[in-house]
This record gives C-alpha cells, sequence and structure tokens, in this order.
C-alpha cells in the first residue's frame, strides 16, 4: 500500500434506500483514474468509505461532491493551439465561464494552453483573461506526455485540438491516460483507417468521448445528425453537398470579379482557410471531410480512395512558403476569371462539391470532390458566402433530402461548436 492515504467517506440520510449511490460514487472516483486501494459500507447505510491515495485527495473530493450536484461540475482543459479557432474559443470561454457555472452547473477550467513553441499549465486555472499574457510569460516547450499526466489528475480533463498538425500520436497518449479528446483538426480522423479505428476503440474501450463535430461544417449539425441517421437503422444512399466555407466564399468573389489570388487572401484573413490555404485549393481539406462522413457510414477507405479534383490549378499550389504562393496564384488570376466569366455567359455558376456514393460499382470512386458548374436551380446554386450545405438521400429521406446548411468556416462559428462539444461531455457526465 501506498502511503500516505486518505479515508475519504460519503455521509448521507436515506443512502441504503436511494438507488445507485455506490455506483456514482465508486464510477466518479474511476472515471478520473482514483484507484480504491479499499472500501466500506457502513452498518447503518449513511455511510460509504473509500481508501484512496493521499496525492488524490482533492481532486477526489471535488469529484464526488460534482457526482452528487453539491458543486458545479469542474471540468478541466489543454488547448492545442490558439490559432483563429483557439483564440476565439478562449475569448468564448471568458465570456462564458461565469453563466455556465451559474445555469449549468458546469464549471470549464483552463488548466493548460500550448503553442507550437510554449506551454502553460496551472492546476488551479489560468485566469481566462489573462491566458495570453500567461503563454507570453512562460518558457516551458510543450512537452505533451508530460501535460497530459498533469491534466489526467484533474476532474473531468479534456485534450482540445485546435491544431492542424498531425496529432494522432498526442490523442493516443490522451486516451490512454483517460482524458477526454475534442477536435477541431481533421487530420487525426483522416488517418488510415487501422489508426483512427485503433483511437476510436480505444476511446470507447477507456469510456472516454471523442467529440469532432467541428471537423465537417464548423458548427454545423452533420456529424451528430449523420450518427442519428445510422444508428436509428436509416440506410444512407448518398451524402453530397458544399462542405468548404473557404471555398464557398471563393466561389462567391470569383463570380463578384475579385481575382483569385486576391480572394484567397481575403478568405486567410478572415480566418477561414486551412493554415496554408493550399489545403482548401487543392481540395484535400474538403476530401478530409468527405472521408470523416464517409467513414461514419463505416465505409473502411483511406484518404487515396478519394477522386480529388483541384479547385484552383496544381501547378500553382507548389509553394510551402506564402508570399510565394500567392505570387505563383495570381499568375492565374486571368485564366480563372475568364473560366468564370464564360460560365457566367451559360449561366452556371461554380461550386465545389462532395459526393459520397457507399453503393458506388466496382471500380468506381464511391468519394469525389472537384468543381462543378451548377445550374441555377441546383441548391448550391443559392449558398452565400462561406454557406456550406450537406444533403443526406436516405432510405426514409428518399424524395426531400435531410439538408444540414449555414457557415461553414470562420473562428466564431468553429470556436462555438468547440465549445459545444465539450459542453456534450460535461453534461453527460451530470446526466443530462
Ligand atoms: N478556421 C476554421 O474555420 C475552421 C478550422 N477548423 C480546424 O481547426 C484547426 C485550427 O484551425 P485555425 O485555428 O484556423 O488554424 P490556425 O493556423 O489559425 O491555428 C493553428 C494553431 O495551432 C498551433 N500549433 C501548431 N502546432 C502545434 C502544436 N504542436 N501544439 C500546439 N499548437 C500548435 C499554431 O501555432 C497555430 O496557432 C484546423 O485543424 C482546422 O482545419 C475546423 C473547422 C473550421
Ligand atoms: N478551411 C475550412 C475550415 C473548416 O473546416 C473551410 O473553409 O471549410
Amino acid at each position: 500500500m501506498r502511503e500516505p492515504v486518505t479515508l475519504l467517506t460519503l455521509v448521507g440520510e436515506a443512502m441504503g434506500r436511494t438507488p445507485n449511490v455506490a455506483g456514482r460514487f465508486f464510477g466518479a472516483l474511476g472515471q478520473i483514474g482514483v484507484l480504491v486501494r479499499a472500501s466500506a459500507q457502513g452498518a447503518g447505510e449513511r455511510s460509504i468509505s473509500a481508501v484512496i491515495d493521499g496525492e488524490d485527495t482533492a481532486t477526489a473530493v471535488r469529484t464526488v461532491h460534482a457526482a452528487f450536484n453539491l458543486a458545479a461540475q469542474e471540468v478541466n482543459l489543454l488547448v492545442l493551439g490558439k490559432g483563429t479557432v483557439g483564440r476565439e474559443l478562449l475569448y468564448q470561454l471568458a465570456a462564458q465561464q461565469q453563466a455556465l457555472a451559474g445555469d449549468q452547473d458546469v464549471l470549464i477550467k483552463l488548466a493548460g494552453l500550448a503553442d507550437s513553441r510554449r506551454a502553460v499549465f496551472d492546476p488551479a486555472g489560468i485566469p481566462l483573461a489573462r491566458w495570453d499574457a500567461r503563454l507570453q510569460e512562460s518558457h516551458v516547450p510543450p512537452d505533451i506526455p508530460a501535460l497530459l499526466d498533469r491534466l489526467r489528475r484533474l476532474p473531468v480533463p479534456i485534450l482540445v485540438d485546435c491544431t492542424a498538425e498531425d496529432t494522432t500520436a498526442v490523442y493516443e497518449a490522451a486516451l490512454a491516460r483517460g482524458i477526454h479528446v475534442v477536435s477541431a483538426n481533421k487530420r487525426p480522423l483522416a488517418a488510415t483507417w487501422p489508426v483512427r479505428q485503433g483511437l476510436m476503440d480505444m476511446a470507447r474501450a477507456r469510456h472516454r468521448r471523442w467529440e469532432y463535430e467541428t471537423t465537417v461544417g464548423a458548427s454545423l449539425p452533420v456529424i451528430d445528425t449523420l450518427k442519428g441517421l445510422v444508428r436509428t437503422g436509416d440506410t444512407i444512399l448518398r451524402i453530397e453537398g458544399s462542405f468548404s466555407g473557404t471555398l464557398g466564399y471563393l466561389a462567391g468573389e470569383l463570380s463578384r470579379g475579385v481575382p483569385l489570388s486576391h480572394a484567397v487572401r481575403d478568405a486567410r484573413a478572415r480566418g477561414y482557410t486551412e493554415p496554408h490555404p493550399r489545403d482548401d485549393l487543392s481540395g484535400l481539406d474538403v476530401a478530409r471531410k468527405a472521408l470523416i462522413l464517409a467513414r461514419e457510414l463505416g465505409m473502411q477507405l483511406d484518404l487515396d480512395a478519394v477522386a480529388i479534383e483541384p479547385f484552383a490549378p496544381s501547378e500553382a499550389l507548389g509553394h510551402d512558403d506564402l508570399e510565394r504562393f500567392f505570387l505563383a496564384l495570381a499568375e492565374h488570376d486571368d485564366a480563372v476569371a475568364a473560366r468564370i466569366e464564360r460560365m457566367r455567359q451559360a449561366g452556371r455558376v461554380l461550386r465545389y462539391l462532395a459526393q459520397i456514393d457507399p453503393s458506388a460499382p466496382a471500380g468506381a470512386p464511391a468519394v469525389r470532390v472537384g468543381p462543378v458548374e451548377v445550374e441555377p436551380d441546383h441548391p448550391a446554386a443559392r449558398l452565400r458566402g462561406t454557406e456550406a450545405f450537406v444533403a443526406f438521400t436516405t432510405d426514409r429521406h428518399r424524395a426531400y433530402p435531410l439538408l444540414v446548411q449555414g457557415a461553414g468556416a470562420g473562428g466564431a462559428v468553429t470556436a462555438a461548436g468547440v465549445l459545444t462539444d465539450i459542453l456534450k461531455i460535461a453534461m453527460s457526465l451530470r446526466g443530462r
């Protein structure tokens, strides 16, 4: 037995007549990885005791209080990335923290924050008005395993991935430690099927949540809707739509006569594009989204099975350096403008569409993404700005596809979707 130990006792009237008191007590401790070394139930049915490691005392007490609604449910976040989405998430948290604690009994704390160069961690919670300064003051490099080790000791630990990196190893480390994951980042979901499936299995085996609603259509309820259709036994016949806020925005700007390179600069400045806009213009970002949806249907595909036609000429997309990239893109401004004008004269508009066809014949790609010249009566023709839409044609929604439509990119909507995913986890632990 490790020493020192703590005897944690839950005391209450009428315990013997209230169902599942012991389940909630031990379940709450198990959720945060606290080991119960010994346990006993009082003969008078008014107390339950557990012997736990002394170092777990504070966390265990807070967690048990929350499990019995004696205190707000504390949730502890480690946020990776403070770019467009991460930064906006922190602003929204700062604005909502008090209301969530008061109205929803959920106390969301920022335990840690990391960018690519440094990290800050404070188990008492980093004040949300000071996260920027605290990170600037830090000289600590982002040692992710060490940060996760500290996070897992706190009630309801959640890793929030607002980067655009390959973070599959980070998720593995988080889930192995019993940490929930919320992703805005599509890359781990678009990893090879065995890697993605391994993470899903790990989350399930450890009863941890992995939420990723914002990876397709920002805060639009695309993934929840699809999961609902699949779980209730509907058969998905086809999914199609315009999945990219950036490409929707660019198509609109081009049709107003804005040169391609200017419109892309503008979309990037507005926070719609991926960190490198090449990922949008090449079709890769839409391909990842389409793959994420296809996999929800159980289609065991990898990214290389997606047929991708780029939005902009591939030869313009080679440069890593952004200034050189924009210069190369500008060389194609006139040709792209001429194509848009030809479409306008023919009464059509340019859209970038994705199609998922689960029963595609052998040899034909089941998932394809690419530019399409659509007629004015096509649902995509009416999209404005960053609007995205996803149409689900199913056995039950055969005559009229089920449509999800709205802003598909941008810091504010995406961060709100990430916060919603965090709250889903917190609320489910409160039984709501
Ligand atoms: N901007 C949008 O409208 C939407 C973005 N997303 C996704 O959200 C993610 C973030 O997007 P943005 O905020 O727009 O990108 P961004 O480029 O503005 O921010 C990414 C941040 O991650 C940081 N970072 C890079 N490597 C890191 C590491 N190893 N550890 C910690 N931080 C690291 C970078 O320093 C940067 O600040 C991307 O995966 C994107 O696909 C999803 C839906 C919509
Ligand atoms: N770059 C993406 C951001 C959201 O996923 C887009 O424009 O759709």
